[in-house]
């Protein structure tokens, strides 16, 4: 994209007030045909309100999900040539050429979910700034990232799930949350892909110095990304934007990934109403930073992959959900007998 075809970082901030809300008679459709469903009303429990999220943020009934997206933005970071993964910094663009060859694990997640995956690589070939010197990226380059990661939205899509590959990114995700949360390093870090006590030590030193090294992180979420993000967390954040525009349903993957769009949330609590949290990832900072966002996750198996493999763990579920909402008969249509003893639960169509 030409330099001067982006938006800057102030253009992108200024469409958050302006982001379209959840259309509310789509989901009180939805609402109404779950409480006349031949069960105990309330009784599939959250698949009831995960359809009625896909439909008010669709603006849609019944919801549709035969086009779901994962999106991967894969981006190289200055930090991780401080010892903070248990991987070198090289893994990432061979990690790029593995999806390529559909050999990583949120290939099989796609396939297994009838999802189109699509990988968008980041400027691998300039990593970063080491944030502990200075920002990791100027204004321009943020921008542009953020503007990349708008163009995973097309028309047409039912539900996006986003994920992230870039080694040391949870270090980055980790500066972001202190940045956009407070509190103390320590409290933010954790074994990413593995590193032990000392490399969780060292991260935290890290994360400290990033924060020391760019005074102005703290005082706004948009400087915060640009001071202490990456690429493909940039990225996360314009795809987060663009998907709320087209009407797209949004699931955030774990850490790294929820680090990045909680961005929006700081600049806009509603900012991320249209999305869920795929699951509670075992890096320990999740769980501090999905209270910090009010998201209540979806699953919580132990998994600390990132790559959107748990976003894309969720299309199955989302499906399921689904075919319960617009394959169960009503009460009536059974004519099986409601609480008040006649076909149909009592008060339910009013
Ligand atoms: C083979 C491999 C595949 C991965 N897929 C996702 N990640 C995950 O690990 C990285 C973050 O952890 P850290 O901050 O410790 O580097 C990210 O690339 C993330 O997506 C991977 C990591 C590796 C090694
Ligand atoms: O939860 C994540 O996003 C995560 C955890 C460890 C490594 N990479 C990503």
């Amino acid at each position: 994209m030409a330099a001067d075809d982006t938006p800057t970082l102030d253009e992108i901030r200024r469409v958050l007030p302006e982001l379209p809300g959840p259309d509310l008679e789509a989901a009180t459709a939805a609402v109404q045909r779950e409480s006349n469903l031949l069960k105990p009303r309330g009784s599939l429990g959250r698949l009831e309100t995960l359809v009625e999220w896909l439909a008010a943020w669709q603006g849609r009934t019944p919801p549709e999900l035969t086009h779901p997206r994962i999106a991967v933005f894969a981006g190289a970071h200055g930090v991780a040539s401080l010892g903070v993964s248990a991987y070198p910094p090289a893994v990432t663009g061979q990690m790029v050429q593995a999806f390529v060859n559909d050999q990583a694990a949120v290939n099989q997640l796609a396939k297994a979910a009838d999802a189109d995956l699509r990988v968008y690589e980041m400027d691998l070939e300039h990593p970063t700034s080491d944030f502990t010197l200075g920002p990791a990226m100027g204004e321009a380059e943020c921008a542009r990232a953020v503007a990349y990661g708008m163009m995973a939205v097309e028309p047409g899509l039912h539900l996006l799930c986003l994920g992230e590959m870039g080694i040391g990114n949870t270090t980055s995700a980790s500066a972001l949350c202190l940045a956009l949360f407070g509190g103390n390093a320590e409290d933010w870090v954790g074994p990413g892909t593995g590193v032990d006590a000392e490399g969780i030590r060292r991260k935290a030193a890290v994360v400290a110095a990033g924060l020391a090294a760019n005074p102005t992180a703290a005082t706004d979420p948009f400087e915060a990304l640009r001071c202490v993000g990456g690429q493909e967390l940039a990225a996360i954040v314009g795809a987060v934007i663009a998907a709320r525009l087209a009407r797209v349903p949004v699931v955030l993957d774990g850490f790294a990934c929820t680090a990045a769009a909680a961005v929006l949330y700081k600049a806009d609590p509603k900012a991320l109403d249209h999305c869920i949290v795929a699951h509670r990832s075992a890096e320990p900072g999740h769980t501090r930073l999905l209270q910090a966002i009010g998201k209540q996750p979806l699953f919580e198996f132990g998994m600390r992959l990132g790559e959107a493999s748990g976003a894309a763990l969720t299309i199955p579920v989302l499906k399921a959900a689904l075919a319960c909402h617009t394959g169960m008969a009503t009460f009536a249509e059974a004519g099986v007998s409601g609480p008040d003893g006649k076909a149909g639960p009592a008060g339910s169509v009013h």
